[in-house]
C-alpha cells in the first residue's frame, strides 16, 4: 500500500511553451482506487510516466510513502519500480519468442524472486484473466490476449501500486468487464493502492475516486470539494 503526494508538479515537453501537465496539489490515499479520465491529450499518460517513475520530474515533488521520487536517477528510478509498481502500458512491453508465462514471469525472474508460490500465482493470474494457454507464444497472441499478459505480469508480485494506462482498450466488453474485476479483486487483495488512466466509463464508474484533466489541468475530482480550473 503506498501513499501519492504530489506537490507543484509542472511538466514541459520541448517545443511546447505551455506544459504539458500542472498539478499543485494531489493527495491519494493508500489503498485508494482512482481513475484518471480526460479527452485525448489532457495528459494521463503523462501524469502516469510519472507516477511510475517512467518519466524524471524536473519540477516539483513526486512523493510515494513521503519519499520523494524526483531526485533518483534513470537506474534509481528502475529498482524504485520493479519493487513497488504493477504497470500496464498501452505498448504492454512483452517479449517475443516468449511463452505468456514467461513473459507473466520475467519481471519476477530477473529479480530472482520467481519460487513455487510465484509460479502458482502466474498460472492462476493467467486463468482469471481468461488465458487457457500458458504455453502460447507471445507473438502469436491478439492484441486483447497480449493485454491480459500484461495485466497478469502487473499484478504478480503484489506490487504496492498498480498503475494501468488503459487496460481494457483492446478488450470487448466481456473481457473489459473481466480485467476491470481482476484489477480490482487483486487491488483489494494486496490491499494495493490502483490508479487507471481510461476513457472507458464501465471501469470508471467502479473506481471509487474519478479524477477529471484537460489541457493538463485537473478540472474535476469527486473527492475534493474545490478544485482549480
Ligand atoms: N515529447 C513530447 N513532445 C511534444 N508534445 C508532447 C510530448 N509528450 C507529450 N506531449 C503532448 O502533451 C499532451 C499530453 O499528452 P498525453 O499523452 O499525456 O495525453 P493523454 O491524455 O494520455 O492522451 P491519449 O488519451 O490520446 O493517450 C499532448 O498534447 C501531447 O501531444
Amino acid at each position: 500500500m503506498l501513499t501519492l503526494s504530489i506537490e507543484n508538479l509542472v511538466v514541459r515537453v520541448p517545443d511546447l511553451q505551455q506544459p504539458v501537465l500542472v498539478i499543485d496539489r494531489l493527495d491519494v490515499a493508500a489503498g485508494q482506487h482512482l481513475a484518471v479520465t480526460g479527452g485525448s491529450g489532457s495528459g494521463k499518460s503523462t501524469l502516469l510516466n510519472i507516477l511510475s517513475g517512467l518519466e524524471r520530474v524536473r519540477e516539483g515533488r513526486v512523493l510515494w510513502n513521503a519519499s520523494d521520487i524526483a531526485p533518483l536517477s534513470e537506474s534509481g528510478r528502475d529498482r524504485w519500480r520493479a519493487r513497488n509498481v504493477g504497470l500496464v502500458m498501452q505498448d504492454f512491453h512483452l517479449f517475443p519468442g516468449l511463452t505468456a508465462l514467461a513473459n507473466v514471469l520475467l519481471p519476477a525472474r530477473l529479480a530472482g524472486a520467481a519460487d513455487a508460490a510465484i509460479l502458482a500465482r502466474a498460472h492462476d493470474l493467467l486463468a482469471r484473466v481468461g488465458l487457457s494457454r500458458p504455453d502460447q507464444r507471445i507473438e502469436t497472441m491478439s492484441r486483447g490476449e497480449m493485454q491480459r499478459v500484461a495485466i497478469a505480469r502487473a499484478l504478480l508480485r503484489r506490487p504496492g501500486v498498480i498503475i494501468a494506462d488503459e487496460p481494457t482498450a483492446s478488450l470487448d466488453v466481456e473481457s473489459g468487464a473481466a480485467v476491470g474485476d481482476l484489477l480490482l479483486e487483486v487491488a483489494a487483495e494486496t490491499r494495493s493502492t490502483l490508479i487507471v488512466a481510461s476513457h472507458d466509463p464501465r471501469l470508471v464508474e467502479r473506481l471509487d475516486r474519478r479524477l477529471s484533466l484537460a489541457a493538463g489541468r485537473i478540472v474535476a475530482d469527486n473527492a475534493a470539494s474545490e478544485v482549480a480550473a
